[in-house]
């Protein structure tokens, strides 16, 4: 954002008094811990809602979106400031492309993420989804291998499309229990969490329908149809992980590089060279050795 002055955000007030409320409650919560800025960054598939949920988050339409590939320019860091506190939301471009990591993606985001420091990854995929597959496992591998497992101890995943029927009358709480476990499951193994891994236990789920016509309670808020007002939750689950006790992400350029591959493999050098003097060269040294001592002497070489 450069020198930039950071605009108000004023997107709050087009929420539910009730919602904004809420969010006023836990940005006050957020400075009373010293925390004055938040960087949430955004990252999923294609066309799971990423940049509807950024647009949900603050309030405006500030990021395009399209049933297709967005066109806009990502990634694209949103920054809005309230009471002294700055929250910037960062939208990047899907990591799939034609059943596939986006590499070139990848590197993109990890450049625009220099110097920058994460609070929260907020992992976006769809409700309406049965299975999990192979590439799930891969975008869950692809970013761990980018910036670490440490960032799954700031991970949440948002469920878009929540305001959704599962079929053949399967129970809405026991549907969205069933796909967060599968979805828990196959993140859990792209991203090789353990048992013990502290980032393991506690990747928190939450719903979002950020669509237009999403349903709205009493109060005006917008609601799941479990009854839940999911911006509050949302929120206030970014709010939980923001302060939990793992350390925000810094993304400097170690971080970017990654242990280079030809450095690695240079450690192995020094004990190949030792593995070769013991097991080759002296073998060979004592055969030739042993080799003259054992040699007749020739005729011509003995003096009478
Ligand atoms: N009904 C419904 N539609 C949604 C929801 N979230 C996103 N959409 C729609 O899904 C399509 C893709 O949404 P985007 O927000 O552009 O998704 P994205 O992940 O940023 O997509 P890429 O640009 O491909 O990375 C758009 O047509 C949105 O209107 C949701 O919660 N409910």
């Amino acid at each position: 954002m450069g020198s930039q002055a950071i605009r108000e955000w004023a997107g709050i007030n087009t929420f539910a008094p009730a919602t904004q409320t809420k969010l006023l409650e836990l940005l006050g919560k957020l400075k009373q811990e010293n925390v004055n800025t938040l960087t949430i960054l955004v990252m999923g598939k294609g066309g799971v809602g990423k940049s509807s949920i950024v647009n949900s988050i603050i309030g405006e339409r500030v990021v395009a979106i399209s049933p297709f590939q967005s066109e806009g320019p990502r990634p694209v860091m949103v920054s809005r400031s309230r009471a002294g506190f700055t929250l910037n939301v960062i939208d990047t471009p899907g990591l799939i492309e034609g059943g596939y990591i986006n590499n070139m993606a990848l590197d993109i985001i990890k450049s625009f993420l220099l110097n920058k420091t994460i609070d929260v990854l907020l992992y976006v995929d769809r409700l309406d989804v049965y299975r999990v597959d192979n590439l799930d496992k891969l975008v869950a591998k692809a970013i761990t291998d980018s910036f670490g497992k440490g960032i799954w101890s700031k991970a949440l995943i948002a469920l878009t499309h929540a305001q959704f029927s599962p079929p053949d009358g399967l129970p809405y709480d026991e549907f969205f229990s069933k796909r967060s476990e599968a979805l828990l499951k196959v993140i859990r193994s792209g991203a090789r969490l353990k048992k013990d891994d502290s980032q393991d236990s506690t990747i928190p789920v939450v719903l979002v329908e950020n669509s237009a016509r999403c349903n709205k309670n009493e109060s005006d808020e917008k609601v799941l149809p479990n009854g839940t007002a999911w911006i509050s939750w949302l929120v206030q689950t970014i709010t939980e992980v923001a302060l939990n006790r793992s350390e925000s992400i810094h993304v400097d350029k170690k971080l970017i590089d990654g242990p280079n591959p030809n450095q690695s493999g240079k450690l192995w050098i020094p004990l190949i060279f030792a593995l070769q003097y013991f097991f080759v060269m002296k073998p060979i040294e004592g055969f030739i050795k042993n080799d003259i001592a054992n040699e007749s002497r020739p005729s011509w070489e003995t003096f009478e």
